[in-house]
């Protein structure tokens, strides 16, 4: 049985949990159970906090987890990385009050809060900065106002949290995170069908489906504008001068396309959601 570790509580948790509801597992129905066994699937998940999940796999007490980049970098734990998902993205930064700090190099002998001590220390000494880190649990975009920081290194998402502290981004990029599936090792029984089906749920996400009548000699013209993923599926109508043409295209695409589509000469177009896919 595939033993998989599930976030079950943050900015994590509620995402991952409805993606495996969409990819056919069972989920847990309410938030103090810890353990949900989906034995027509042959898995078990395992709910259990963000910040830990690297350290179960890397252990090989679990075989697959999803966790944030961040995360698994800060924990040291020798799982692997092995598809980015889409959802959890945020960038890493440091930040300070405004006008104080503009290189990295102004962090030499300063004090940086963080909740990702190993992660940032590792940064520093890979740019040969020395500053003193203080573990903080979280919120840490109070610790300059309060006095236990001079600057901060933290998740960025939109911002907010930074300016409402009156905090300012500085110097380089430190991590570029995401949520991510990791593995304890390569080649576990299980494993891919479970990759495939999430790439299912990410897949019929990001793609509609369109459909439209097309006058025969415009194929060419209307392929270029939806190649689908091999190439678009082409139907004949009872009259013959048209055809009927089928293809994925990308969601935030699908208006643009829709137009394109009229333009050239296109018509009865329609867009239909993909509820599940195997690509
Ligand atoms: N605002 C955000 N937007 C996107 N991803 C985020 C955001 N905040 C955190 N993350 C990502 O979520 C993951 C875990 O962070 P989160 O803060 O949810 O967990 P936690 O701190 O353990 O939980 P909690 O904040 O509830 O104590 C990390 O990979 C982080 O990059
Ligand atoms: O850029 P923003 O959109 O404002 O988001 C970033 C904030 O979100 C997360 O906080 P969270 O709510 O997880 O609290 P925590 O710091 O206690 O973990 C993160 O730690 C930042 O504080
Ligand atoms: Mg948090």
């Amino acid at each position: 049985m595939l033993r998989i570790a599930v976030p079950n509580k943050g900015t994590l948790s509620e995402t991952a949990v409805q993606m495996l509801h969409e990819a056919g597992y069972a989920t847990r129905r309410d938030s103090k159970e810890l353990i949900v066994t989906d034995a027509r699937n042959d898995v078990e998940f395992f709910y259990l906090r963000p910040r830990d999940i690297a350290t179960y796999v890397g252990s090989g007490a679990l075989d697959i987890g999803v966790t944030g980049r961040d995360l698994l970098l800060d924990s040291h734990s020798p799982a692997l990385e092995v598809e980015a998902l889409d959802f959890g993205g945020s960038t890493f930064r440091f930040a300070g009050p405004a006008g104080r700090f503009s290189s990295l190099d102004d962090l030499n002998g300063v004090r940086v809060a963080t909740s990702y001590d190993t992660l940032v220390g590792d940064f520093l000494e890979r740019n040969g900065v020395t500053a003193e880190l203080v573990r903080l649990d979280g919120a840490v975009e109070s610790a300059v106002r309060l006095g236990v920081a001079d600057a901060v290194a933290d998740v960025v998402s939109t911002g907010t949290t930074l300016r409402n502290q009156g905090l300012e981004i500085f110097g380089p990029v430190i991590l570029e995170s995401t949520g991510v599936l990791i593995a304890a090792r390569e080649g576990i029984a299980g494993f891919e069908t479970f990759q495939r089906r999430l790439q299912g749920v990410m897949v019929a996400r990001r793609y509609v489906l369109i459909d439209y009548d097309l006058p025969a000699e415009l194929l060419e013209k209307a392929t270029a504008v939806t190649p689908g993923l091999e190439s678009p599926t082409v139907s004949p109508l009872a009259d013959t001068g048209w055809l009927a043409v089928r293809a994925m295209v990308p969601r935030k695409d699908m208006n643009n396309v829709m137009d394109e589509l009229y333009e050239i000469g296109a018509r009865a177009i329609l867009v239909s959601p993909i509820h599940a896919a195997r690509i």
